[in-house]
């Protein structure tokens, strides 16, 4: 058996929060941070929140209605996060509304352009609202999607995401921001596309990211695994993976092999007793393990040429390892071992990594 070499944990003596969210503008510092949905009519955003969150089949989105008012909903999972979806038409810098209260508390402002569509006045109004924010919450993070980018030629693809990333730079530059906080990413929600850019927004909002990426790292190498990601099970969100590069091919069978794992747990789930153990100050604490209908999982799978290794950490998260085609059944005791110890040391950067049984679910 190999042990992990000591692994990157900040020593301290204050408890980690539940939420760790970067917050850059938070009063009330309530620990929810809101990531914001907007853009124009008919760009994609209310499509993109039900796809990524509510698990809703692509095609089913053609009959959406349009969004009338603020739509709010709370996410509860590895942290508790916000999603607010805006009609397209809003004015949000109009006296009216009370900005403050809209941007406050804002872990990143995702804005939809549909680039399938009359694009210009998109940017126009995007170049708007980050000048806007420049003056009052310059260190907010804003996440464009240049979206639906699934009916478009590869040229045509590649110029439209140049182009965009184009006009609105050169718009910041002109008025003295070019290092204003501003990414890009090409979307659509009919493949892996929009999931990989949203797991990209999340995980610019966890501060324990650099240590997560060292403990993966540590993993890979001791295990010689090739690619490591850690997922939120029930978005396919991943929140962290090794530093080593990542390509959309392997974040695809990985999501796809957890689309199977919740299949199969949704046929061969059971409720689980809670487990009642003995908790440090003697009374009796619930430990959770596995996700809500599945026992935790551990398996071993070959796919073409990859092992895949899916273990469950905890009911939110899972570790999905590609492992490469040489012989892993004979390493699968090293493997275990080892990803026992990355979850202890998860444990500790990241409490709600073990579930967390101060905040009751919905
Ligand atoms: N081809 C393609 N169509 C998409 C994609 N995402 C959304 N759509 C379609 O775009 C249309 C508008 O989507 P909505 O999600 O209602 O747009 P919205 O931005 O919420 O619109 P408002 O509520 O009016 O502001 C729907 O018919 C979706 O099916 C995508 O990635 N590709």
């Amino acid at each position: 058996m190999e042990d992990l070499p000591d692994a990157e944990i900040p020593v301290s003596d204050v408890p980690p929060r539940y939420h760790t969210g970067r917050l850059p503008n938070s009063k009330a510092g309530d620990g929810k941070p809101r990531l914001l949905l907007m853009g124009q009519r008919r760009s994609g955003k209310s499509s993109i929140s039900s796809v990524v969150f509510h698990k809703l089949p692509p095609s089913e989105t053609l009959y959406l209605e349009t969004t009338t008012r603020i739509k709010k909903e709370s996410m509860h999972s590895f942290m508790d996060f916000q999603v607010w979806d805006f009609p397209g038409h809003l004015d949000y810098f109009d006296p009216a509304f009370d900005v403050d209260n809209i941007f406050e508390e804002i872990g990143a402002l995702i804005w939809v352009i549909d680039a399938q569509d009359e694009y210009l006045e998109a940017i126009m109004r995007l170049n708007t609202t980050i000048l806007n924010l420049q003056h009052s919450y310059p260190d907010i993070n804003v996440e464009v999607f240049v979206h639906k980018v699934d009916g478009l030629s590869e040229d045509y693809k590649g110029d439209t995401f140049r182009d965009i990333i184009q006009r609105v730079q050169d718009e910041l530059s002109d008025h003295g921001y070019e290092n204003a906080p501003v990414s890009f990413y090409q979307t659509s929600i009919y493949d892996h596309s929009i999931f990989e850019a949203f797991s990209k927004v999340i995980q610019k909002l966890i501060p324990q990211l650099p240590t997560l990426e060292a403990l993966l790292d540590s993993l890979c190498s001791t295990c010689r695994i090739e690619k490591a990601y850690l997922f939120d099970i029930m978005s396919k969100i991943y929140i962290a993976t090794d530093t080593s590069p990542t390509d959309i091919g392997s974040y695809e069978i990985c999501s796809d092999y957890i689309d199977v794992v919740i299949d199969v747990s949704e046929i061969y789930g059971w409720d689980r007793p809670q487990e009642n153990g003995e908790g440090e100050n003697g009374h009796s604490e619930i430990v959770e393990i596995g996700n809500n209908d599945a026992e935790s999982l551990i398996t071993m799978e070959r796919k073409g040429n990859n092992y895949l290794y899916l273990r469950e950490i905890n009911k939110y998260l899972a570790l999905i390892c590609l492992m490469g085609d040489d012989s892993p059944a004979e390493k699968k005791a090293i493997i275990d071992y080892n990803v026992g110890v990355f979850q202890a040391a998860l444990k500790k950067v990241f409490p709600r990594a073990e579930g967390d049984p101060l905040l009751p679910e919905e």
